[in-house]
């Protein structure tokens, strides 16, 4: 490991090790920036020392590698979200100067960001929140970066950020996503967008396999031919190379427990988004059926109660209508998120560019798709476009896919296959697209319990009735 020396040789720093630590840091290495890391553990530290045969230093005394990076500083931290970043960030506090910089890189609650940013900045150190996606492959050979602050800060470390970000036609997948905890947001709803996707394509395979009894092989290749179409993204690329993989002669998707963990930034993105008064419901729906997926007990205790379902009758579901029917979820699902990120710019000021988002998504990340090409567009061509389901393209294009998404809601519904993720988004397109919704009769009930009064079509003002 890293001994001292008296001069600072390191441009620099992240602090933890782990997954995307150790990745992010031998990028940046191979893209000829003066690095280094430390880890609490010290066999991490070294070993990402030895590795690059010295080129990155590795520390375990944090003195130590403080001192080892030039001031003003730049310090990266990538550790779990929550107490430990908390932890890190008071560990590293005495030896910070003013001036010094700090960068989360890690998925932080938006809320803890804000107050990360205030508790540092009165002790005249900067923090940013930045979200980082890619997973240990996209940290090391590209991620996609989201970061959140003023100009200035920003400007401070783009030139080792675009260094080793993805990229899109040659740009870097990397801008700034707003002020303050704006690029934590971003990041947060990407997460929101991707559990809804997941959710989406594990209800395809429900359908494929389970019902119409498609072997994985099978449906390996076909998430592999739907790669190379309009639905070309990482997470059907993904999921075509898992359906693939085998523990001896078995699939090894098979012998996975069917309970879905989850670290919290769907959750976060559904929470916020129901302050934000904005409906995300594919995204809801898949935070949901995770938790279902958790009391795997009580279903299979349900199960025996009231038998399985008819699975054989979604045969009327053909391969394009699913190809059709995902293509068009997913389209809603980024429409969601990039209306609640709208919402939330509007709300928390970050003055949020959504087409700069659009093109940060389009490389590097895990919900990196063909569609978002189009989706930049979108945006661009209308900057202040509520939402994609308002653009004329995207009009004609819903138009075609629909009825496909309709056909499976439908034929999966009766056949009591569970698609939460697919009627949602359904329902979200339904009711989105419906100009009277019969809100007017819940008005009027709650006039009637509780005098809460209610706006005519006919007339302006506030009104209230004695309901017979
Ligand atoms: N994995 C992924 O695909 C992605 C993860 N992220 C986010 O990046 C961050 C890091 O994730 P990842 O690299 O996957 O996590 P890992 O679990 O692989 O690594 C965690 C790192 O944090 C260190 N650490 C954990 N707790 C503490 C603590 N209390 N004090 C000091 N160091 C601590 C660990 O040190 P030690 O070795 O000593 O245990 C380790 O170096 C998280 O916020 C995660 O949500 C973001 C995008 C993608
Ligand atoms: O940020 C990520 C990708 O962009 C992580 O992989 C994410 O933490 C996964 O979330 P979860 O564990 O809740 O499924």
């Amino acid at each position: 490991m890293s001994e001292n020396t008296n001069e600072p040789q390191y441009d620099f720093g992240i602090m933890g090790l782990g997954t995307m630590g150790r990745a992010l840091l031998l990028n940046m290495a191979d893209h000829g920036n003066a690095v280094c890391g430390w880890n609490r553990d010290p066999s991490k530290a070294q070993a990402v020392q030895e590795e690059t045969g010295g080129k990155v230093g590795g520390f375990s005394d944090l003195g130590l590698f403080v001192a080892a990076i030039r001031k003003p500083r730049a310090i990266m931290i990538l550790v779990p979200a929550g107490g430990p970043t908390d932890g890190v960030l008071q560990g590293l506090h005495p030896y910070l100067d003013p001036g010094d910089f700090v960068i989360d890189g890690g998925n932080a609650h938006f809320k803890d960001t804000e107050r990360r940013i205030t508790e540092m900045g009165e002790f005249g150190f900067g923090f940013m929140g930045m979200g980082v996606s890619g997973g240990e492959k996209g940290a090391r050979y590209g991620p996609s970066m989201m970061p959140g602050g003023t100009p200035e800060q920003y400007e401070r470390i783009r030139p080792i950020l675009e260094s080793v970000a993805a990229k899109y036609d040659g740009e870097p997948c990397v801008a700034l996503m707003g002020a303050r905890s704006g690029g934590h947001y971003v990041k947060m709803v990407h997460n929101g967008i991707e559990y809804a996707v997941m959710q989406l394509i594990a209800e395809t395979y429900d359908i494929l396999h389970r019902a119409q009894g498609r072997g994985n092989d099978d449906l390996a290749q076909m998430f592999g031919r739907w790669n190379q179409g309009e639905l070309q993204s990482f997470l059907v690329e993904i999921t075509s190379i898992v359906l693939a993989e085998k523990d001896g002669d078995k699939s090894l998707v098979d012998l996975i427990s069917d309970k879905a963990k989850s670290k919290g930034t769907g959750k976060w993105t559904s929470q916020d988004a129901m302050d934000l008064g904005m409906p995300v419901p594919s995204i809801d729906a898949a935070v949901n059926a995770r938790e279902v997926s958790g009391y795997k007990g009580d279903r299979e205790a349900a199960e025996k109660l009231y038998g399985t379902p008819l699975l054989g009758n979604v045969s009327d579901i053909a391969e394009g209508d699913l190809e059709k029917a995902l293509l068009a979820s997913m389209i809603l699902c980024y429409a969601q998120g990039l209306a609640q990120i709208r919402a939330a710019s509007d709300e928390y000021k970050y003055g949020t560019d959504l087409p700069t988002v659009a093109k940060v998504w389009r490389a590097g990340c895990i919900i990196r798709s063909r569609e978002l090409a189009h989706i930049q567009a979108a945006y661009a061509n209308r900057t202040d476009l509520p939402n994609l389901l308002l653009d004329q393209d995207y009009s004609r294009r819903l138009h075609d896919l629909i009825p496909a998404l309709r056909k499976v809601v439908v034929s999966a519904t009766a056949a009591g296959i569970p698609i939460p993720a697919y009627a949602a988004s359904l329902n979200y397109f339904d009711s989105y697209r419906t100009g009277r919704l019969p809100a007017n009769l819940i008005q009027a009930q709650r006039d009637l319990f509780g005098a809460h009064t209610y706006e005519r079509l006919d007339k302006e003002g506030s009104f209230h009735t004695q309901w017979e």
